[in-house]
């Protein structure tokens, strides 16, 4: 059975609800920009190109229900619409990428206001159906590279949050290129980062490697330096990325900036695996990147089911618990910035950027 986070048909759209996986797998139902906005600022779906594209479809549901008198009308509805959808998250560029194309698509496009609607629909459609071929092609670069670069003997590989077929529309980035590693008969194990606190590698990422039977293993995230110290078949630390800045600079899950000072520590090779759409050539380096900050309660708080007395964990019943002293101030961004001086590749489905002799990227030439 293949991982679907996303389920699309004309005129409906539903998305597996993530805060209550692993342990449930339940679909909820998106029936317009409020609900996709909700669902998107709530974390029932996250992911910066699953955000995107279920952002694009709920608005494409809405269209397809709502009457409209003239071309006009639709354009004015989908600029107002994909306005407020871009304000459900600001750190991944992805959203705001889709919707700048949408909009221009409807501006575009001339005819009568079904016209119109059909054109983003076919649009919105198409962003589903290309992200699941551009993760494939970001997997392929990504072994092709490893292969190049690390060899043809079997190592390991460490990643953080989620980046598998519950962050896209399917097969993912990061862990995309972890499937691509495993299917070729290159990887050895694969360690996932629980990703504290809102724990995407426990819940999501695990998920997944289980799901596909990839040999792995769940550390917490303090395990990370340890890890490498003592296992020196970890060749390659693996990442996705919210936002890509021109420079190379980039912005990925809180803990990921940690992630390629230790790699540069200890030899490891730092990849970041990013579709274009992920690519922000507007933004120069990563201090113009903001970082969403997130409530506290996600930090002082775990929910899940209960286990009983005899370790048997029952999915009936969810509690939440709280975690920490009461009163206690909490900082919650949900990213940091990996710098481009410690980032040795970034694989896109159109190929693999490397820095020059000068340690730099030159990412333009990929979009
Ligand atoms: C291919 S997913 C990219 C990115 O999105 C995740 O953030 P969140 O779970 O908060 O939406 C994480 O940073 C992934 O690396």
């Amino acid at each position: 059975m293949v991982l679907e986070a996303i389920k699309y048909t004309p005129h409906s759209l539903a998305i597996l609800d993530q805060l209550r996986l692993p342990h449930e797998s339940v679909y909820f139902p998106i029936k317009n920009s409020v609900d996709a906005f909700n669902a998107i600022k709530s974390m029932i779906v996250r992911g910066a190109p699953a955000i995107a594209i279920v952002a694009a479809l709920a608005l494409a549901v809405e269209l397809a229900n709502t009457e409209f008198e003239s071309a006009d009308d639709v354009r004015e509805f989908v600029g107002d619409k994909l306005k407020y959808l871009v304000k459900s998250r600001p750190t991944a560029v992805n959203l705001s990428d889709a919707a700048r194309k949408l909009e221009n698509l409807v501006n575009e496009t001339e005819g009568d206001a079904k016209t119109v609607v059909r054109a983003y629909i076919a649009a919105a459609e198409k962003m589903l159906v290309d992200d699941v071929s551009d993760n494939k092609n970001i997997g392929k670069n990504g072994l092709e590279w490893a292969k190049k670069t690390i060899g043809s003997d079997k190592f390991s590989i460490l990643t953080i949050c989620n980046t598998g077929s519950l962050a896209t529309a399917g097969y993912g980035t990061a862990l995309g290129i972890i499937r691509s590693i495993h299917g070729d008969g290159l990887l050895s194990h694969a360690y996932a980062l629980e990703t504290r606190p809102y724990n995407q590698g426990s819940r999501l990422t695990a998920y997944e490697l289980v799901h596909d039977n990839i040999p792995a293993t769940l550390i917490t995230d303090s395990m990370a330096s340890v890890l490498l110290k003592t296992h020196p078949e970890i060749k390659m630390i693996v990442v996705g990325a919210d936002r890509v800045a021109q420079n190379g600079d980039t912005a990925n899950k809180i803990g990921t900036y940690q992630l390629s000072i230790v790699a540069k520590h200890h030899g490891v090779k730092f990849v970041v695996a990013a579709p274009t759409t992920s690519i922000d050539i507007q933004t120069k380096t990563g201090e113009g990147i903001a970082i969403e900050q997130r409530k506290p309660e996600e930090l002082v708080t775990v929910r899940g089911p209960v286990v009983d007395k005899d370790g048997k964990v029952n999915k009936e019943e969810a509690k939440t618990v709280h975690i920490a002293a009461p009163g206690i101030g909490v900082w919650n961004p949900s990213f940091d910035v990996a710098p481009a001086a410690l980032i040795d590749a970034i694989v896109t489905e159109k190929g693999v950027a490397e820095k020059d002799q000068n340690g730099e990227f030159h990412l333009e030439s990929f979009l």
